[in-house]
């Protein structure tokens, strides 16, 4: 199975509430825009005047040369030049004989058209063609865009979302001259996808807040998720999106967001490359050692282990455990003993047995912060004796379960530890995926490898496109 495809299996608890969520927020719009009254329409006259496509197939369909995503007037809009000006709420027409209110969608059809599956309770469909990230219209984010870090500007005022007024489509279809709508098989083909059945919703504020809603209830955190939706909105309000289009829209922005620190672990020449590995007791810090231990192993690379967490003897315990697993020495000291000895020892080792790297683990106590500090401290003190700049990387390891609490700890290790980058676990079984997002977006921090289970090969380098896509639940583009 392709790691892939196991993110996705085991992310589903996030990716199942970021994909039911979008799809009711669709779903919910969809349900309150059919239930619109046609005389409910006041706002229509106030839309801005958006270019006008040159017929007036209710479908929506582009003609040829036409942009084919078109923006807020992808529903059918008359052309003035061939039929008259929508009225007003005053100037509406009396209802023709149903007594029934019609809804807009379901305009009665001229008697000169060929038998129509009857549609009354289909909105006039935006293009079948789905949107492609980045197209013309609808670009995520510019190309060049600076980093999400380096826009410090992007702030509620100038969230494009609220600055930009909100062009209502106009809902009302005009019979359609039967010279327009083309040959059977064409509008067989119009109404044939999947994508022609599946409910719209239009992007507006209110839609956009529901969206903010359930990124935060996905642990992004409020800044990160109002950023994500601020950019989802550009290039979108006032258009109607399916809940797909939606999805593909907000991977593409996580994706964009997690890019700039998607870096494997650096490789150095230094032997033994020193890997310190922190973290709270429980975050995973063990199993994370013994599964880069085993693929260090599986590269031809030699590595020592050192149970650097003395004062619990079960921690020692899962780490030989997890090394005999690995096949890579352990080594330990006597429970209670000063940990920093141990490194050396470690190092000392290592360095004569010419060993490619030494991984650390260290205890988690963060009740006692201070003497986990001078801890630290001391072992990156001692092993600086046999190597000045050891260690190479300080890898502090996060439990996605623990949600925003993760960006607490964060900030708490960056203050005791020099923090070069991050590993994440734990992304199974939870729905709280979205922490990694507001991780990357708040501190910038390499993420080197994210963990999706306790087996062995359960680890994998952290690929952005791959998070985001099994994350938001939708399928991956391929390269
Ligand atoms: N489901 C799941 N469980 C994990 C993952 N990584 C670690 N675990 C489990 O989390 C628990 C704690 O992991 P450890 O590796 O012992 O964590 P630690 O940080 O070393 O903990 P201490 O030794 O107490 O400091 C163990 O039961 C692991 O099997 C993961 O990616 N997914």
């Amino acid at each position: 199975m392709s790691f892939f495809t196991k993110l996705k299996d085991r992310l589903f608890t996030s990716s199942s509430k970021l994909d039911a969520g979008i799809d009711a927020i669709v779903g919910e719009g969809e349900g309150e825009e059919q239930a619109l009254p046609v005389d409910s329409a006041p706002d229509v006259p106030e839309a801005p005047e958006p270019p006008r496509p040159p017929e007036t197939d209710p479908l929506g369909t582009p003609a040829p040369g036409e942009p084919p995503f078109p923006g807020p007037d992808e529903a059918p809009i008359p052309d003035p030049a061939e039929e008259p000006p929508l009225p007003g709420p005053d100037e509406m027409p009396p209802e023709p004989v149903d007594p029934e209110p019609v809804p807009p969608e379901a305009p009665e059809p001229p008697v000169t058209e060929p038998p129509q599956p009857p549609a009354p309770d289909q909105v006039p469909e935006v293009p079948d063609t789905p949107v492609p990230p980045g197209g013309p219209q609808a670009p995520v984010t510019p190309p060049g865009a600076a980093p999400v870090d380096d826009d410090p500007e992007e702030t509620e005022e100038n969230s494009p979302r609220l600055a930009q007024p909100i062009p209502m489509p106009v809902p009302e279809p005009e019979p359609e001259a039967p010279a327009a709508r083309g040959g059977l098989m064409t509008r067989l083909f119009r109404r044939g996808g999947a994508a022609a059945e599946a409910p719209r919703r239009l992007m507006d504020d209110d839609m956009l807040e529901e969206l903010e809603e359930l990124l935060i209830a996905s642990d992004m955190g409020v800044t990160t998720s109002q950023r994500v939706t601020a950019n989802i909105a550009e290039g979108r309000i006032g258009r109607r999106l399916t809940s797909a289009e939606i999805k593909e829209a907000l991977a593409g922005e996580i994706a964009r967001i997690m890019e700039p620190v998607a870096r494997p672990l650096p490789l150095y020449p230094s032997k033994p490359q020193v890997v310190l590995v922190v973290g709270v007791n429980g975050s995973g810090k063990t199993t994370t050692i013994g599964k880069l231990a085993s693929q260090f192993r599986g590269a031809g690379k030699s590595v020592v282990v050192a149970a650097g967490d003395t004062f619990r003897a079960a921690a020692v315990e899962q780490l030989q455990i997890w090394g005999e697993r690995a096949g890579v020495p352990v080594m330990t000291a006597p429970e209670g003993s000063d940990p920093a000895s141990l490194a050396f020892d470690a190092m000392t080792r290592a360095k004569s047995e010419g060993a490619d790297l030494l991984m650390i683990d260290t205890a988690g106590r963060l009740q006692n912060r201070q003497d986990l500090m001078e801890e630290l401290a001391k072992i990156v003190r001692v092993i600086r004796k046999k190597d000045p700049d050891a260690p190479h990387n300080t890898l502090l390891v996060l439990d996605a379960t623990t949600g925003q609490n993760a960006l607490t700890q964060v900030e708490i290790f960056q203050k005791i530890a020099d923090v070069s980058g991050l590993v994440m676990t734990k992304l199974d079984g939870t729905a709280r995926g979205g922490v990694l997002v507001a991780l990357a977006d708040r501190f910038g921090l390499p993420i080197h490898a994210i963990g999706v289970g306790e087996q062995i090969d359960d680890l994998s380098p952290f690929d952005p496109d791959e998070f985001a896509a099994a994350l938001v639940g939708t399928e991956l583009e391929p390269a």
